[in-house]
């Protein structure tokens, strides 16, 4: 990766700002009404179900779509149309992200460095910093999914910009490549550098994210950082109990218990009266084997989207309220 600072003067300034941004493909609205800022160095995640609009507002922000109605600025400018003056500034990765697959691994991200007018040096490093070191000389045709995505993130990082789009990085990587990702995404973060990123990995964001945005249907539900947001809407705790000891019903009914629900091998009692569930489970499953967990962003997010609200939720979402 090539060393270009981060531009300063401007640091008060987000690097991405989104005022009531729509977006619809023929009748269906998949962009509703988006207001949002990223700040300068910040680590942003977007989140939320499939088709919730995550790609289409990314791509919003990227200048490759183009908004029906809203503002969007990049660095203070507008990247619709299409705005060159930004392309040095940021790093794009999609979803379907183009190679040239006659070239190999080296060959391709020389090609786009040179776009750039990033060294070589900077490919080495980058190839290096994703896990393509061993790959320089394979065919890009050649490479599995997650060498792909590798790759497609390298391009996304050879020339250095202050600000990186990445849409689900980790999708097609293997649990130790989303893990050295991870570190590299810190690297950059550590270097001053902005990310704003989707992924329905939600563990990863919670470990990554300084702010994290959910979005349903297209709206922007709830802003914040990830711990706020648990501290927010993951009240209580849940106790995992094996499959087989108590029934739905019969467990739904025991005193303190808020809600049952089957995840896995585990029936889960949510509740903010820990003791009182414990004691009433001992006498009829016995406590062996069941599991006391705190909530995490992932039981926030299925919160919060399986509620299906329309309306913006409470919480420390200045966007909403801007
Ligand atoms: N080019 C397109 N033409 C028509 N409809 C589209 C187009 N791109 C996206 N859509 C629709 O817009 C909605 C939002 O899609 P989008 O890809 O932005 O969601 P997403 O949150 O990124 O989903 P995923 O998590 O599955 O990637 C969906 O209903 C999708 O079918």
């Amino acid at each position: 990766m090539s060393s270009t600072s981060p531009t300063a003067g401007t640091d008060s300034e987000p690097a991405v700002s989104v005022r009531d941004v729509t977006k619809s493909y023929g009748g269906r609205r998949a962009v509703d009404g988006v207001s949002l800022d990223v700040r300068r160095g910040e680590f942003f995640g977007l989140l939320g179900p499939n088709g919730a609009g995550k790609s289409t507002l990314v791509e919003i922000m990227e200048g490759l779509r183009q908004a029906d109605s809203g503002e969007v600025a990049v660095f203070g400018e507008s990247p619709w149309p299409r705005n060159t003056g930004l392309l040095p500034r940021m790093g794009v990765q999609t979803q379907s992200s183009a190679f040239f697959v006659r070239l190999t691994v080296h060959e391709h991200l020389r090609t786009v460095a040179a776009l750039f007018g990033a060294d070589r040096a900077a490919v080495d490093s980058t190839l290096e910093a994703v896990g393509l070191g061993d790959r320089h000389d394979v065919r890009v045709d050649s490479l599995s999914g997650g060498q792909r995505q590798r790759l497609a993130i390298a391009s996304a990082l050879v020339h250095g910009p202050e600000l990186i789009f990445l849409d689900e990085p980790t999708a097609a990587l293997d649990p130790a490549g989303r893990r050295d990702l991870w570190e590299v995404l810190r690297g950059l973060k550590a270097r001053g550098r902005t990310i704003v990123y989707t992924t329905h990995h939600l563990d990863e964001a919670e470990a990554l994210c300084d702010r994290v945005g959910i979005l349903v249907s297209g709206r922007l539900v709830v802003t914040d950082e990830p711990q706020r947001l648990i501290g927010t809407f993951g009240s209580g705790s849940r106790l995992l109990v094996p499959l087989g000891r108590i029934d739905e019903e019969r467990a739904a009914a025991l005193p303190g218990v808020d809600s049952v629900s089957v995840q896995g091998g585990h029936l889960v009692l949510e509740t903010r009266a820990t003791g009182r569930v414990l004691a009433a489970l001992d006498p009829l499953t016995g406590l062996d084997g069941v599991q006391t967990r705190t909530p995490s962003l992932e039981d926030v997010y299925l919160d919060i989207t399986t509620r299906q609200t329309d309306a913006p939720l409470a919480s420390n979402n200045q966007e909403q309220q801007a």
